[in-house]
C-alpha cells in the first residue's frame, strides 16, 4: 500500500508542520569525515573527539556511538554505511516491502530493461554484496547466506528510496539521512506545498518553541514521533496555504529543470513517473513551456510536425551537452575566461551546426529562450565565473590601473548576471509559487553582488566625481515598506499571506520603476550579451524569442552606452557621451542591492524560518553599518 501524508489542519504559508525530527539512520559523505561531526554533522571544533574512524563534536555526540558498527567493506559509501546502521535497529522481514515502515521499492530498483537501468541495478548488487559481507562479519558468521543478502538488499533500497541529502548553511552536501514515516511518507510533487530544513547541532532535546506535528498519514494515525536521539534533525515547513486534509508534498528534484529532465531524474533515482498537476496538464504550463523553449530559424517544418520535433530534440540534446561540457570543463580546470566566452556565445548565437541524423538540414539555427533551464544555468555560472575573474585579476596584479579597471568591470558583469538570474526566476515564480526557495537564494545573491560592487573602493579612480556618491545612503526606502516587513518578521516570526503579497508588490514596484532601469545600462556596459537586454524587469524581452535581439550586432554597436569613464581609449570598455551619464549610479546600485537583499531574506524566512541561516545572514548584512556606508 502506498502511503502519503496529509495536513491535520488549515495551515498558513511559512508554518512549521513538524517538530524537529531525528533520523533513523544517517552518514556523512566520505569527503566530510574529517571536517564534520559524524553524529550531528556540525563543523568540528578544533579538538574533536575521535572514535576510530570517526570524529565527533561533543561528548553527547560521541556517546551516541552509532558508527561503532563500522566495517571496511562499507567505508567508501554513505548509502552503505547508512544501510548498515539501519539494519542495527531494524531487521527487515523478507515478506514485507517495508523496513521500519519505509518503502524499500527493491523490486523496482533492481529490475532493469535498458543499459542505464542495468548500471543502477549493477551498482545496487555490488553494494548489497559489500553490505552482506559487513553484516556477516559483524555477526561473527562465516559466509553471507541468501537471507542476509535479502536483508541487505531491503535495507539498501530503503535508504536509496527515502534518504535526503543533508546540506550545510551554504547548501553544500554533507551526507545523507533517512527519517521515519512523518517525513518519509511525504510524496513528491513538481509544484510542492512544503519544503524542509536541517538543524545541525549536538542538542537532541525538544524545545518548548517546537511546532507540534500537523501532518498525518491518510489511512491511520501514527504515534507522534519522539524527537530524541542523534543525527541531523529536520523540520517540514509549508510554502503555500494548505487546507485541512490536503496532501503534503515536497520536491525530490530541482524544480527549475524542464519536465523531461525532472521525469528522467525521478525515474533514474526512484523509478516513478510523476503525474502531479504540473506534469499532467496539457498543454504544458507556462513555466514548463518556457523552461524548455528553443527557437528554430531556417526551418520550413511546422512546429507540430514530427520532423520539427526530431530536429528540436536533437538541438536540445546538443545544447544540453554543450552547456554541460563548458560548465564541467570550468569546474575541473578552474579557468573562468573560456567558460564566459563560450557560454555567452551560446546565449547570443545559439547552435548553428548541422545536426546529426537529420537529412537535408543545412542551416538551422537554434536559440535558447532566455528562460530555458540551460539559460538559467548559464546565468548562474556566469555570475560566479565573472566574480572569480575579478578576484583572480586583483590577487595577481592589483596595482596596475588597467587591471583594476578590468576587475571592476568583471564585478559589475557578475552583479548584472546575478540580477538577471533573480529577475528571470521571479518571472517564473509569478506562475509557479513553489519556486520560492530558489528565488530566496537568487535575490539574496543579487543583493550581495550589488552591495559588493557599490562598496568597491575603485569608484573614485575610474569615474568622474559626479558619479561617485559622497552621501551615506539609507537602508530604509522612503517608497516601500519591505524593510519594515522583513524586520518585523525576523523579530516576531509571524507573517500573513497578505503581508507577504503586499511586500512583494511594493518591492517589485520600487525596483521596476526606479532602481533597475537606473543601474542596468551601467552594469551591462562591459558585456555584449547583457547589453542586448534593455530592462531585465520588463518581462517583454522574456516573452519574445531571442533571435532578433541577440544576433543583431549592428544594432548593438549603434546602441549608446550610458557609462562615463575617466579614461578615453585603449581598453575593453567603451567610452560614452557625458550627457547620458547616470550621475548617481553608485547610490542606485546600493539601493537596489539593499532591496534585493531584504526581499531575499524575507523569502528565506518564509521557506526556512525567521531564525534560519539565510534570513539571519541577510539581517546581519543589513545591520552592519560597515557593509552599507558608501
Ligand atoms: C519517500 S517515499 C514516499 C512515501 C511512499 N509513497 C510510501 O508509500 O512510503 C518515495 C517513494 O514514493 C513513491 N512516490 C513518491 N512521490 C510519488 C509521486 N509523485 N508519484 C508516484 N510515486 C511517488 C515512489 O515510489 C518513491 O520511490
Amino acid at each position: 500500500m502506498e502511503m502519503e501524508m496529509r495536513s491535520m489542519e488549515d495551515t498558513e504559508i511559512a508554518t512549521d508542520m513538524t517538530p524537529s525530527l531525528v533520523p533513523l539512520t544517517f552518514s556523512l559523505h566520505h569527503s566530510n569525515l574529517h571536517t564534520h561531526c559524524s553524529s550531528c554533522f556540525s563543523l568540528l571544533p578544533l579538538s574533536p573527539i575521535p572514535i576510530t574512524p570517526f570524529l565527533y563534536c561533543s561528548p553527547p555526540c560521541s556517546a551516541a556511538h552509532p558508527f561503532l558498527l563500522h566495517h571496511p567493506a562499507v567505508s567508501h559509501s554513505s548509502d552503505l554505511r547508512a544501510a548498515l546502521l539501519l539494519l542495527s535497529h531494524h531487521r527487515p522481514s523478507v515478506t514485507s516491502s517495508r523496513v521500519a515502515g519505509l518503502l524499500s521499492n527493491r523490486h523496482k530498483l533492481t529490475c532493469h530493461n535498458n543499459s542505464d537501468e542495468d548500471e543502477v541495478s549493477e551498482r545496487i548488487s555490488s553494494g548489497v554484496r559489500a553490505l552482506a559481507t559487513a553484516i556477516t562479519e559483524l555477526r561473527g558468521e562465516l559466509e553471507p547466506d541468501d537471507a542476509v543478502l535479502e536483508e541487505a538488499e531491503c535495507a539498501l533500497c530503503a535508504v536509496l528510496t527515502n534518504a535526503v541529502e543533508v546540506q550545510d548553511k551554504e547548501g553544500r552536501a554533507l551526507g545523507i539521512a533517512v527519517y521515519g514515516p512523518a517525513f518519509s511518507w511525504i510524496n513528491h510533487s513538481c509544484s510542492p506545498n512544503a519544503c524542509y530544513r536541517f538543524i545541525l547541532s549536538p542538542s537532541s532535546s525538544s524545545s518548548s518553541q517546537e511546532s507540534k506535528l500537523r501532518i498525518a498519514p491518510s489511512s491511520f494515525r501514527e504515534e507522534e514521533e519522539q524527537n530524541q536521539g542523534y543525527g541531523p534533525r529536520l523540520i517540514v515547513r509549508s510554502i503555500k496555504r494548505i487546507k485541512k486534509g490536503q496532501e503534503i508534498t515536497i520536491a525530490y528534484t530541482d524544480l527549475l529543470q524542464s519536465k523531461a529532465m525532472r521525469q528522467l531524474d525521478l525515474w533514474s533515482k526512484y523509478r516513478f513517473i510523476c503525474c502531479c498537476m504540473r506534469c499532467s496538464v496539457v498543454p504544458f504550463t507556462y513555466v514548463d513551456h518556457a523552461l524548455q523553449e528553443i527557437s528554430v530559424s531556417g526551418c520550413d517544418f511546422t512546429s507540430s510536425s514530427s520532423s520539427y520535433n526530431l530536429v528540436r530534440d536533437t538541438a536540445e540534446r546538443r545544447l544540453n551537452d554543450s552547456v554541460d561540457d563548458i560548465i564541467s570543463e570550468y569546474l575541473m580546470a578552474g579557468d573562468p575566461e573560456p567558460c564566459c566566452e563560450k557560454l555567452e556565445k551560446i546565449l547570443m548565437q545559439g547552435l548553428c551546426d548541422e545536426l546529426d541524423n537529420v537529412e537535408e538540414t543545412p542551416h538551422y539555427k537554434f536559440m535558447l529562450h532566455p528562460l530555458h533551464y540551460l539559460s538559467l544555468n548559464a546565468y548562474t555560472t556566469l555570475a560566479s565565473a565573472y566574480k572569480v575573474r575579478a578576484s583572480d585579476i586583483l590577487s595577481t596584479t592589483s596595482t596596475i590601473y588597467q587591471n583594476q579597471l578590468e576587475a571592476f568591470d568583471m564585478s559589475r558583469t557578475s552583479a548584472a548576471y546575478s540580477l538577471l538570474l533573480a529577475t528571470t526566476a521571479h518571472h517564473l515564480f509569478n506562475s509557479e509559487s513553489s519556486l520560492i526557495a530558489s528565488l530566496a537564494n537568487f535575490w539574496t545573491g543579487a543583493g550581495e553582488s550589488l552591495l559588493y560592487l557599490a562598496r568597491s573602493s575603485e569608484w573614485s579612480k575610474f569615474f568622474k566625481s559626479s558619479l561617485v556618491a559622497s552621501s551615506v545612503s539609507k537602508v530604509k526606502c522612503s517608497k516601500c515598506s519591505l524593510m519594515d516587513t522583513f524586520r518585523a518578521y525576523i523579530c516576531n516570526g509571524k507573517i500573513r499571506n497578505d503581508d507577504f503579497e503586499n511586500a512583494s508588490n511594493e518591492f517589485l514596484d520600487c525596483i521596476s520603476h526606479d532602481s533597475t532601469q537606473k543601474v542596468w545600462s551601467f552594469l551591462v556596459n562591459g558585456c555584449r550579451f547583457l547589453r542586448s537586454i534593455k530592462d531585465p524587469m520588463d518581462s517583454g524581452w522574456l516573452v519574445s524569442t531571442s533571435n532578433s535581439r541577440a544576433t543583431d550586432p549592428g544594432a548593438l554597436a549603434k546602441k549608446k552606452s550610458e557609462v562615463c569613464y575617466l579614461h578615453e581609449s585603449g581598453n575593453s570598455i567603451q567610452t560614452c557621451e557625458e550627457q547620458t551619464c547616470n550621475e548617481n549610479a553608485r547610490v542606485h546600485i546600493f539601493e537596489l542591492g539593499v532591496h534585493c537583499l531584504a526581499y531575499g531574506g524575507l523569502l528565506a524566512a518564509i521557506c526556512y524560518g525567521h531564525h534560519s541561516h539565510l534570513a539571519s545572514y541577510v539581517e546581519q548584512i543589513l545591520d552592519d553599518k560597515n557593509n552599507l556606508i558608501l
